[in-house]
């Protein structure tokens, strides 16, 4: 396994908060992560919280802005932030646009050329990473939770409910949440997956709810209402309809006064990392 390169280490609630580099065999290009390793840690291995973020973002801006960390440490949770797609990957166009390409990863591997070779996030984040997280860090990968902020919301539902034991704990702040029907979504899905929307149903969670996947416990969604794309990409209404129709339980609280951005999330991260505390900590 290519070692881990560390980029930056900063003292932060009595922990370290760390951005952090490999070769990724997955994608076959260097990835980033940021790792914030609480105060616990330097007595032993922590569970681990992955937190996916949104288009256009690194696997710095959830871990600058959110507020998580005080949070981290005093649950004893390890974050862990991975990029959002691969980066200088000399494909022609994946630059050009904000919500698809680079910083627009998606979660999946793309089956699709030119993007079949490089973006496949879901391999790196499931079957590569953790095996990195834990031959580096003091890090329990085998108790880790999932939260995501929109498209990584979306990353957060679908991944958990796709690959049903590998999370314990699954939350999201303002997700897709039925990405085939909305126009962020399908132009991801027909640029990595093709145009066949019939390939797309097993990354909608909506529709994955509907086929019979159910999260490992109750999902936590919080949703701000003076977001700019709630009616338009994010449509928490359908996962409130899909989680009733499949007995999943959910609670989804709606925020007036909030917008999508990282003021709205740093305002609820607290209750989020106690939702995923309860399932990993202790
Ligand atoms: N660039 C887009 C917005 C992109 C956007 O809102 N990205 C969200 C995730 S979907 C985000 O977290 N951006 C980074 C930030 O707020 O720091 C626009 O200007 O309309």
């Amino acid at each position: 396994m290519a070692p881990v390169t560390t980029l930056e280490a900063h003292g932060c609630f009595g922990g370290v908060q760390g951005f952090h580099a490999h070769d990724s065999r997955a994608v076959g290009l260097p990835m980033r992560f940021g790792v914030y390793l609480p105060p616990q840690a330097q007595a032993g291995p922590v569970p681990v919280l992955y937190c996916l973020a949104g288009l256009t973002c690194s696997e710095q801006t959830f871990a600058i802005k959110a507020g998580a960390q005080q949070h981290a440490a005093r649950h004893g949770l390890a974050l862990v932030t991975p990029d959002t797609s691969p980066r200088d990957t000399g494909v022609a166009g994946a630059d050009a646009d904000w919500d698809f390409g680079t910083g627009a990863g998606f979660y999946l591997d793309a089956t699709r050329e030119p993007y079949a070779r490089h973006w496949r996030m879901e391999s790196w984040l499931l079957d590569e990473l953790p095996q990195v997280l834990a031959a580096a860090f003091p890090l329990r990968t085998d108790v880790a939770g999932v939260l995501g902020h929109s498209m990584g919301g979306y990353g957060a539902l679908t991944l958990a409910l796709r690959h049903p034991g590998v999370f314990r704990s699954v939350s999201a702040l303002a997700p897709i949440c039925a990405p085939a029907e909305v126009p962020w979504g399908r132009k991801a899905f027909a640029g990595y997956l093709g145009e066949d929307a019939s390939a797309w149903a097993g990354h909608d969670a909506v529709q994955l709810l509907a086929g019979g996947a159910r999260a490992p416990g109750p999902l936590l969604v919080d949703q701000g209402l003076d977001d700019p794309f709630l009616a338009s990409q994010l449509q928490p209404e359908r996962l409130e309809q899909a989680c009733a129709a499949a007995g999943q339980p959910l609670t989804l609280r709606r925020h007036a006064g909030y917008d999508h951005g990282y003021f709205f999330i740093a305002s609820v991260i607290g209750d989020h990392l106690a939702h995923h505390a309860a399932a990993l900590a202790g």
